[in-house]
């Protein structure tokens, strides 16, 4: 196993175009007998200014890789960088900054205050750090949201697709050099779910951001550039310009190989790359 995090001083990233890395990210729940291995030494990078897809069997340490790499979650052991900044071993204060600064996050229920318009919510992060919004940056994401003429509407008088997309402006409002998805259209009918993912995509193509999406839809994963599968708490193959048809194939084939008690999973493919 890799030393754990706290026996390794804060280094620079190894090099590259990278918005986050790790190196032997390992992360286990439990103690004893009941110790749960949700991710097995795994080392990914994930490439700056593209739209990164996290697939695989439910369990397989999606939700947990998103939440390590976003330093949502300590680690038991290996390295997360997020961009040049090595985030394991850093104190909660300076986390919570770096976080709240770097990394933007949309969740599949969207976690709008009721309270607050679409205005106030998508300010919301900058507002608690005492930032003010760049006015111009702020017209063009709710401008490329099409949010421009529901800013003074609360979250119930929006539809489901609406309030996702307050929910992605927040994400992008303070310009974050990673936004990490976590099913973001799990809870839309097909056509908002669609409309959500065009604009994560537009978020790429137009504003150039840096997107990490963990999702069970094949279709979803569509959109993205390169998809990462996971299985039993490893990477176990990627897959670059994913077409829904190869996604889903892909998918069939790792549950097959996985068996239906999930015991044994693929080999591993070694390091992942860019
Ligand atoms: N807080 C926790 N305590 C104990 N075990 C946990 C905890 N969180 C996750 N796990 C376990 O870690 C493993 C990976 O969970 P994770 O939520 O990352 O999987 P996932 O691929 O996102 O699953 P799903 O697709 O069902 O959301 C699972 O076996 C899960 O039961």
């Amino acid at each position: 196993m890799p030393r754990p995090a706290a026996e390794h001083a804060p280094g620079p990233a190894p090099a590259g175009p990278f918005a986050a890395r790790a190196r032997g990210l390992t992360k286990a729940y439990g103690a004893g007998e009941t110790t749960v291995l949700a991710l097995d030494a795994v080392d990914v990078d994930i490439a700056r200014g593209r739209f990164t897809a996290v697939m695989g069997p439910s369990g397989s340490g999606k939700s947990t890789l998103m939440h390590c790499l976003a330093g949502l979650d300590t680690v038991s052991a290996g390295r997360v960088w997020l961009g040049e900044t090595e985030i394991t071993g850093l104190k909660d204060r300076e986390l919570t900054r770096l976080r709240r600064d770097r990394v933007g996050f949309m969740f599949q229920s969207f976690n709008l205050v009721p309270t607050l318009n679409a205005l106030e919510n998508i300010t919301l992060p900058l507002d608690i750090a005492g930032r003010r919004p760049d006015p111009r940056w702020l017209d063009r994401v709710v401008g490329t949201l099409g949010l421009r003429d529901r800013l003074g509407h609360r979250p119930a008088q929006l539809s489901g697709g609406q309030q996702q997309r307050v929910a992605c402006a927040r994400a992008l409002v303070s310009r974050p050099e990673l936004i990490f998805a976590d099913e973001p259209t799990g809870n839309l009918d097909s056509r908002a779910g669609l409309e959500v993912l065009g604009f994560l995509r537009g978020a790429v193509d137009d504003l150039g951001q840096t997107v990490v999406m963990v999702t069970h839809d094949p279709g979803a994963a569509a959109h993205s550039d390169a998809v990462l599968f996971l299985a039993d708490g490893r990477i176990v193959d990627r897959m670059e310009r994913p077409t829904a048809r190869a996604v889903l194939d892909r998918m069939k084939r790792l549950d097959t190989v996985r068996g239906p008690s999930g015991a044994s999973g693929p080999p591993a493919r070694g390091p992942e790359r860019g």
